[in-house]
């Protein structure tokens, strides 16, 4: 007698069924290895030998036992499925699976990246405080706190950070690494209009002004502010054209020609970013802006890979700040509910879009 939950599916679905249900249950183990390869220092080894390396060379490189090869090109081949390496096949296709010849392993270009300016090299260091935020997430479904973050530590989530140095220094460290990465394809090609013709700036929550200090750099006539709160910001030093300066986005934010807001909106709720962006249209002149650097999800231009990103990062708002990432529909409502006339979506840069606000 099939059991009624299978009624409906015929031998080939139920199948099916098992290959997608072990995928979704094991889909951690991308990320155990993916960790693995990072603790072991796969990545840093490839690069450092400077070219494909077999995969004795790279054991012996991380002063692994050759008794260990027999699981450790297991691990990189699973690590090759996931596009961290690149398997270039020796010439003779007939090697033993396993045997050394077997080929050379080098880096996958998205692999340098996470390795210079990824979110992974800064995980290991702060394991416990990232990963401790998602430990039995279905407790938080089942309480009022306003984060899983806040049920984990008690605190949220800028406030632990203002309170526990190390754990502001790996974030603000992470914040920085995503700003140089985004700013270099900003401004190093033709979008760099987005400031054109400013006199002056104010980088709202620009944390420790890597956003500022290239913006700077690349506009030199014009003065930029940094305003973020007094930890983050106290024993920052500014230059003749960038200024340090600690104060609450909700309470004031100092008068220039445009403000902006890169990774900020997504932090907080809709009254709270209604609020943020009521201080920034006060603090603009009437010719001014407000930048907006942040996810549009369901963008169009999007392939399902990247979605899959947002989604991921939709959740670390929920997750860490009770926040959201938001789709069109949803920021062109808080944009005229903060009493802004128009809006325009600039460019998409990846997972990121570029928006202009005006009063
Ligand atoms: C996700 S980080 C983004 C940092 C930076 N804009 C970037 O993209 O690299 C959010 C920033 O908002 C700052 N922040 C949080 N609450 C704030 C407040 N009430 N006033 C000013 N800044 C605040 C945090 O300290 C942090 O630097
Ligand atoms: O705990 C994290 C939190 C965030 C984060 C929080 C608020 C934002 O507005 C944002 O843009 C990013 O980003 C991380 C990250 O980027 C990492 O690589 C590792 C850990 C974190």
């Amino acid at each position: 007698m099939a059991d009624h939950n299978d009624q409906n599916l015929t031998p080939s679905d139920l199948l099916l069924a098992e290959t997608q249900s072990w995928n979704q249950l094991y889909f951690f183990i991308e990320h155990v290895t993916l960790k693995c390869a990072l603790q072991l220092g796969i990545p840093n080894a490839i690069t450092k030998h400077g070219k494909p390396m077999t995969l004795s060379k790279l054991m012996s490189s991380l002063s692994i036992s050759p008794s260990k090869y027999p699981y450790f090109h297991r691990l990189t081949r699973i690590l090759v499925r996931y596009g961290l390496l690149i398997l270039q096949k020796h010439e003779d296709n007939n090697v033993d699976d396993g045997d050394d010849s077997k080929g050379y392993y080098s880096l996958a270009p998205t692999d340098r990246y996470i390795m210079k300016d990824g979110p992974w090299n800064s995980m290991e260091d702060q394991d416990s405080f990232f990963f401790k935020a998602w430990n039995c997430l279905g407790d938080w479904f089942r309480n009022e706190d306003p984060s899983k973050f806040y049920t984990a530590y008690g605190d949220l989530f800028w406030t632990k950070l203002s309170r526990d140095t190390s754990s502001g220094n790996w974030f603000h460290a992470n914040m920085a690494r995503d700003s140089r990465s985004f700013m270099n394809v900003l401004i190093g090609n033709e979008f760099k209009d987005v400031f054109k013709g400013l006199t002056s700036l104010v980088d709202v929550g620009g944390g420790t002004g890597t956003v500022a200090m290239a913006i700077t750099k690349k506009f030199p006539d014009m003065k930029c502010i940094v305003l973020d709160l007094p930890p983050i910001v106290a024993n920052l030093q500014g230059s003749e054209n960038l200024e340090f300066v600690a104060g609450d986005m909700f309470q004031k934010i100092p008068a220039a020609n445009a403000v902006l807001l890169k990774s900020i909106l997504h932090d907080w709720n809709d009254e709270e970013f209604v609020k943020i962006l009521k201080n920034c249209k006060d603090a603009i002149t009437r010719s001014g802006k407000v930048i907006i650097i942040d996810m549009v999800m369901e963008n169009p231009e999007l392939d399902d890979e990247a979605f899959q990103a947002q989604l991921f990062i939709d959740m670390l708002m929920m997750v860490f700040l009770g926040s959201k990432e938001r789709n069109k529909k949803e920021w062109e409502k808080l944009f005229f509910d903060a009493g802004f006339t128009s809006y325009k979506i600039i460019l998409t840069l990846g997972l990121r879009s570029v928006i202009e606000l005006y009063p």
